[in-house]
C-alpha cells in the first residue's frame, strides 16, 4: 500500500459494526465514538494497537493460530481518512449513522479480505461463498452466584429477544437458539442454522465474491429473500436441482448449504484411532435452553459434543471463562474500583486498560481459582470476564468455494466438493468500565423476560411470532 497515493475512489464500503467501519481492500477504520466520553489523543492513538495487541497476545493463544487474524496497524494520511468518510456516508446504515468515523487519528486496522479466498484457490469461475455468523454465548451460566433460576434454563440469547423486540431493536423475534448450534448434534445445528436463515438479525451474513448477498433488511441495499439466496447457491449444489422428486430443489439446495456450513463448523478436529474427531463436553450447565423450539422428544441424542478443535469449541471454552455470570463479577468489580480510588496508580500495574500484552495473558490463565479476598483475584476474574464477553460477541466467517478433485482443506462432503477457510473476527477487547452496564442490562433483560413470559403476551407478540415461522418456499 503507496500511502502516499492514496485515492478514496480506489476503496468501496464493505460494512460496520457498533465501532468498526470496514472499507475493501480492507481497512477497517475505527469508530471513536463506541468510547463512552471524549477520548484523548492518547486513547484514539492506542486504540487500534490495543485491538492487535488484544488478538494477537490474548485471543490467539486462546482461540487458536488458525482462526484468528490479527491484523496490522496502518497510519493514514488524514485527508484521504477525510475524503473517505464523506465517500461511504451515504452507503452507511440508518441505524449506525449515529456513529462518526474517526478522521483525526489517522490509524486504520489493515486485514486480510475473509471473505474471500486465497488466489490459489480460484480455479473455478464460481466465486466463494461466505457465511458469517455471530453465534453468541453457547452456554447457561452455572455459577452459584445467579439469583434468577430462569437463568439456569433459558438462555440470555433467547431472554434477550423479548426485550430487544419491546426495545425496537428487531420487528420479528428469532427463533435462532446458541445452544442448539453449540450443540455438536447435526439436528439441532440444522434447526439452529434453518432459523437464522429465516430471521438473520445481526447474526447471520452471506456473502459472494465479496459483496453481500443475505443479511438483515437494515444492512442490505436491498434485501434478498430466500428464494433469492436459493438462486444464487444453485450452481453450487447442481445435483440437489434434481432431488424431491423435482417438488422442492430450492429447499434441497438449502438442505445441502446448510450441510456445508455445519461441516465447516465442526471441522478441525483430532481422530482418535476409530478415526472419528475427538469430542468434547464443555458445559457444566444443562445443556438445553427450554426456548429453543427444538422438539423436546428429539433431545435424547441432541447433545453430542463438539470436536476438540472445532471453532465453535474454541470460542464456547474462552466464552466459559466467564464461570461467576456478571451476578458474580459485579461485586469483584467494584472491589477494584474501590481499591483504585484508594491506590489510583495501581491501575497501570494492574493493567485495567491494558497493554494487553503476555503478562497481562498470564493474569487470565493464571487467576486463583477461589477467592482470598485479594485485588489480584477480583482483577483477573474481571479479565477473564471481559475475555469472555469478547468470546460472546465474536463472529465466524467460513468461506467456501467448488474445488478439483485431491484439493488440500475440504469438506468432507460426498458431493460437491468445497475447499474452505474459517476465521474468527470482531475480536476487540470490551471495555472494564461496561461492567456496570453490562450488570444493568442483565437486570432488565431477565426482568422483561419474566414480566413478558409470565403475563398473558400482548396480542401483537403472538402475531409476530406466527408471522416470523417461515418455510422454505420450493422455486
Ligand atoms: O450486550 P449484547 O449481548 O447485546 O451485545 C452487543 C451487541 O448486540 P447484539 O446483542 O449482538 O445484537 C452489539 O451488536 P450491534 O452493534 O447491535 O450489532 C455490539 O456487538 C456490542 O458490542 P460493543 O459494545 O460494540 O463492543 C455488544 O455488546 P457487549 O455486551 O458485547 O459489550
Ligand atoms: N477482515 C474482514 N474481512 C471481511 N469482512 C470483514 C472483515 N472485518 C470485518 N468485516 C465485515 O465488517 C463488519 C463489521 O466489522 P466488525 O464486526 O469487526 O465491527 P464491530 O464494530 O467491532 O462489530 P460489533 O458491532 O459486533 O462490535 C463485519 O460484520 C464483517 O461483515
Amino acid at each position: 500500500m503507496e500511502l502516499d497515493k492514496m485515492d478514496e475512489n480506489d476503496w468501496k464500503y464493505h460494512g460496520e459494526g457498533n465501532k468498526s467501519l470496514v472499507v475493501s481492500h480492507f481497512l477497517a477504520e475505527n469508530n471513536l465514538n463506541s468510547i463512552k466520553s471524549e477520548p484523548t489523543a492518547e486513547q484514539a492513538f492506542r486504540h487500534i494497537p490495543n485491538i492487535v495487541d488484544y488478538s494477537k497476545y490474548v485471543m490467539k493463544p486462546l482461540l487458536g493460530e488458525k482462526y484468528v487474524h490479527s491484523g496490522e496497524v496502518v497510519k493514514l494520511p488524514l485527508d484521504f481518512v477525510r475524503q473517505l468518510s464523506l465517500k461511504v456516508q451515504q452507503e452507511r446504515p440508518e441505524l449506525r449513522c449515529d456513529k462518526v468515523m474517526d478522521t483525526f487519528s489517522g490509524c486504520g486496522l489493515c486485514l486480510p479480505n475473509l471473505t474471500q479466498l486465497p488466489l490459489h484457490h480460484l480455479r473455478d469461475h464460481r466465486p466463494p461463498i461466505c457465511v458469517e455468523i455471530k453465534p453468541k454465548c453457547g452456554f447457561l451460566p452455572f455459577s452459584r452466584n445467579i439469583t434468577k433460576e430462569c437463568k439456569r434454563k433459558v438462555c440470555r440469547f433467547c431472554m434477550h429477544q423479548h426485550y430487544k423486540l419491546a426495545n425496537g431493536k428487531w420487528k420479528r423475534l428469532s427463533r435462532y437458539c446458541p445452544l442448539d448450534l453449540f450443540s455438536g448434534s447435526k439436528q439441532r445445528m440444522y434447526v439452529a442454522l434453518k432459523n437464522l436463515l429465516e430471521e438473520p438479525q445481526n447474526n447471520l451474513k452471506i456473502f459472494k465474491g465479496g459483496e453481500l448477498i443475505f443479511s438483515c433488511k437494515d444492512d442490505a441495499k436491498q434485501q434478498l429473500e430466500l428464494n433469492d439466496l436459493i438462486q444464487h447457491l444453485r450452481p453450487y449444489f447442481p445435483h440437489s436441482n434434481g432431488l424431491y422428486n423435482g417438488h422442492q430443489p430450492g429447499k434441497a439446495v438449502l438442505n445441502e448449504f446448510i450441510q456445508v456450513i455445519c461441516s465447516a463448523l465442526l471441522s478441525g478436529g483430532d481422530s482418535n484411532r476409530s478415526g472419528e474427531p475427538r469430542k468434547v463436553h464443555l458445559s457444566e450447565s444443562k445443556p438445553h435452553c427450554e426456548a429453543s423450539p427444538f422438539p423436546r422428544d428429539l433431545l435424547r441424542n441432541g447433545n453430542q459434543g463438539l470436536p476438540k478443535d472445532s471453532v465453535l469449541a474454541k470460542i464456547l471454552q474462552v466464552q466459559m471463562l466467564d464461570n461467576l455470570d456478571i451476578e458474580g463479577i459485579y461485586p469483584l468489580y467494584k472491589r477494584v474500583e474501590q481499591y483504585l480510588e484508594e491506590f489510583p496508580r495501581e491501575r497501570n500495574r494492574l493493567q485495567i486498560d491494558g497493554p494487553y500484552n503476555e503478562s497481562f495473558m498470564d493474569t487470565v490463565k493464571n487467576c486463583p481459582a477461589e477467592d482470598d479476598g485479594s485485588v489480584e483475584y477480583a482483577v483477573g476474574k474481571v479479565h477473564q470476564y471481559r475475555v469472555a464477553m469478547t468470546a460472546k460477541d465474536c463472529s465466524i466467517m467460513i468461506t467456501f468455494a467448488p474445488c478439483e478433485e485431491n484439493e488440500e482443506h475440504q469438506l468432507n462432503l460426498e458431493k460437491p466438493r468445497f475447499t474452505y477457510s474459517v476465521s474468527i473476527l470482531d475480536l476487540d477487547p470490551k471495555p472494564y468500565e461496561g461492567i456496570p452496564h453490562q450488570h444493568k442490562l442483565d437486570t432488565k433483560i431477565v426482568n422483561y423476560y419474566l414480566r413478558s413470559t409470565q403475563a398473558p403476551p400482548p396480542s401483537s407478540l403472538y402475531k409476530e411470532r406466527q408471522e416470523c415461522t417461515l418455510l422454505f418456499h420450493a422455486v
